[in-house]
């Protein structure tokens, strides 16, 4: 039978797939086990009941930790595919040989919402890759935006805190957010394109990502570069209207992960272009100003795309609390010849992810199927610890340094460190200004004007007054048409002036 949606359908496809029930029911330890109804058997003890004893102490235990941020999302996996060899600045395998193909998993997820929440929340949206390379996995974990929110990684629990719920009201509290906004305006930057049209992609297969950071790259001669990823969905980057997107909330809050499972599932592959903007090292010195800012975006005219590759995602998860749940991103995970970013927000995340995923998946997180390296085996020193173990590393010995043929530290020749930068304060004004300006259409502005007012208006005077002042200093006309709306806007629940049927 063919369904036409594969996502509503999934329990159908199974039933198709199968002739019959497909065994016997067991206990978690394997024995057949009978289903007997509670209410029929008075003369028994629950107790007794192993199906009730056996599903029971499992259920009461199904919850993890969900992720801090980006806790909810859709996921799939496919390849990616080296359409231009780059190993004339990178010497990684995956980035080696045209037409090499590799493995990848993906990850789309609004930062903020909890993991049962609203899928067209604006919002910007996590971008996650891991290619499952010949030297290990390697991690991307961008943004679908261009650029980040800070540059100094101490606003990272403050910016979680300020977005998520208020301690007392359990509320989303616009009060919190512009309070962070207007006290770190290089925020602004980024929070134009959230509160334009990109803050509501439709659906991720219509979503751009971002690396965001300015990786540094070394060839095989010891040569180094600089780049950061983009990748542009070949089905080109589409936005829901904030009005389409409050009715999905409604109708369908699932209607980003409903739409990439449903379109793997018919076939309809989704797929993206990889490219890289490219610094050489006289690039950085000569660029006028810090090309490691991931509040900033580098300049196209002056850094080109290079194209180098494409993805293509090909096949859903087929347990989704298996493969995408328990997925760990972690951008510390590189290979020979990408040594990563050398800004500070990118040494935080060095930490961060790790940490993150100890706490919510366990010590061994890395040994569950979608983490482990599968095109090399692991052979780290770690032991023991919560399961799973797998094989634990066999009787291989378990300390270094040994006598006994253990693992030997792996040799890079023409090794290159990652370069020291100064970093410091950041100052986006004029390319938020340039983003208003030049890169917004006359709609795109009044959009912009009025999702603002949306958040704004709910907030305190004085905060509005802050963010007036603050807008003044990316454009007058914005400043100007953000205090005009909110004299008739100023509210204290979201409110749409212009939505009134
Ligand atoms: C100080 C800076 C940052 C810190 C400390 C931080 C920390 C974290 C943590 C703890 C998680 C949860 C990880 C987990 O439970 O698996 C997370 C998720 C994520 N972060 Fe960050 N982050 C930072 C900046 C960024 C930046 C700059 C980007 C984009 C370039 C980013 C993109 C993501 C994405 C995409 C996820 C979700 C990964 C997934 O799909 O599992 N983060 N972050």
């Amino acid at each position: 039978k063919v369904y036409d949606d594969p996502a509503a359908n999934q329990i159908l496809l199974f039933k198709d797939k199968t002739s019959g029930p497909i065994s016997i029911m067991t206990t978690s330890a394997g024995a057949p086990i009978e289903y007997k109804e509670a209410t029929v058997t008075l003369n028994e003890r629950l107790i007794f009941n192993e199906y009730f004893m056996d599903s029971m102490t499992h259920l009461v235990r199904e919850r993890i930790p969900e992720r801090l941020v980006h806790a909810k999302a859709g996921g799939a996996f496919g390849y990616f595919e080296l359409t231009h060899d780059i190993s004339d600045i990178c010497k990684a395998k995956v980035f080696n040989g045209a037409g090499k193909k590799t493995p990848i998993a993906a990850r789309f997820s609004p930062v903020v919402v909890e993991r049962g929440g609203i899928d067209t929340s604006r919002d910007a949206r996590g971008f996650a890759l891991k290619f499952y390379t010949e030297e290990g996995n390697f991690d991307i974990v961008g943004f679908s935006t261009p650029m980040y929110v800070y540059k100094d990684p101490l606003l990272f629990p403050t910016f979680v805190r300020a977005q998520k719920r208020n301690p007392a009201t359990n509320l989303i509290d616009p009060n919190m957010l512009w309070d962070f906004l207007t006290l770190r305006p290089e925020s602004l930057h980024m929070f134009l394109l959230v509160f334009g049209d990109r803050g509501v992609p439709d659906g991720y297969r219509h979503m751009p990502g971002f690396g965001i950071h300015t990786f540094q790259v070394v060839n095989k001669h010891g040569d180094i570069h600089f780049i950061r990823f983009h990748f542009r969905p070949d089905a080109g980057i589409k936005n829901l209207r904030s009005r389409e997107a409050m009715k999905l909330a409604a109708s369908d809050p699932d209607y980003a992960t409903r739409d990439l499972y449903r379109a793997i599932g018919n076939g309809d592959f989704p797929s993206w272009t990889a490219s890289i903007q490219v610094l050489s090292e006289d690039d950085v010195k000569h660029a006028g100003f810090d090309v490691f800012d991931v509040t900033r975006v580098l300049p196209l005219d002056k850094y080109p795309l290079r194209p180098f590759g494409r993805f293509v995602l090909n096949k859903n998860p087929v347990n989704y609390f298996a493969e995408i749940e328990q997925l760990a991103f972690n951008p510390a995970n590189l290979v020979p010849g990408i040594l990563g970013g050398p800004d500070k927000v990118f040494e935080a995340r060095r930490l961060a992810y790790r940490d993150a995923q100890y706490y919510r998946l366990g010590a061994n997180f890395i040994n569950i199927p979608v983490n482990c390296p599968f095109k090399n085996k692991a052979f780290a020193y770690n032991r023991d610890g919560q399961p799973p173990v797998k094989d634990n590393q066999k009787d291989i010995p378990n300390y270094y340094p040994n006598s006994f043929n253990g693992p030997a530290p792996y040799k890079e020749k023409g090794k290159v460190e990652l370069v020291e930068v100064y970093q410091d304060q950041p100052d986006n004004y004029g390319q938020a200004r340039e983003l208003y300006e030049n890169e917004m259409t006359p709609e795109e502005r009044t959009r912009l004007v009025e999702n603002i007012l949306y958040s704004l208006g709910p907030a305190t005077k004085f905060l509005q007054d802050r963010a007036v002042k603050m807008f003044a200093r990316i454009h007058p006309d914005l400043s100007e048409r953000i205090w005009q709306g909110l004299q008739v806007n100023r509210t204290s629940i979201p409110y749409y002036s212009s939505w009134d049927d």
